[in-house]
């Protein structure tokens, strides 16, 4: 069954790190994000406004599952992440058959 979590990532790069590792780090990153949401694994993802940071929703099979996809970002060893576990609501009027 497919579980949901909102994930959230801070990043904080090395202040002096060299521009063209920052560039490739940076490119890597963004093919492996863009081959994760064409999955359909990683469905949402959103800037945090003002901070470098995003907000992503993951849909996936297993903390396993999930945990392998935030292992091998190859921005990992400069994140922070949150990963908070979602439930369905019970006012959500999407799940809800009287509406
Ligand atoms: O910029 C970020 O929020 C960090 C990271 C997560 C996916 C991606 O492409 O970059």
């Amino acid at each position: 069954m497919t579980q949901l979590y909102a994930v959230r990532m801070d990043v904080a790069l090395p202040p002096d790190m060299d521009p063209a590792a920052r560039d490739d780090l940076l490119a890597r990153e963004k093919a492996y994000s863009q081959r994760w949401q064409r999955s359909g694994h990683w469905p949402h993802i959103w800037r945090c406004v003002g901070q470098y940071a995003n907000l992503s929703v993951f849909a996936v099979d297993s903390n396993e599952q999930l945990h392998q996809i935030l292992w091998g970002l190859p921005l990992f060893p400069y994140m922070g992440i949150t990963v908070t576990p979602l439930a369905a609501h019970p006012s959500d009027i999407a799940q809800d058959p009287a509406q």
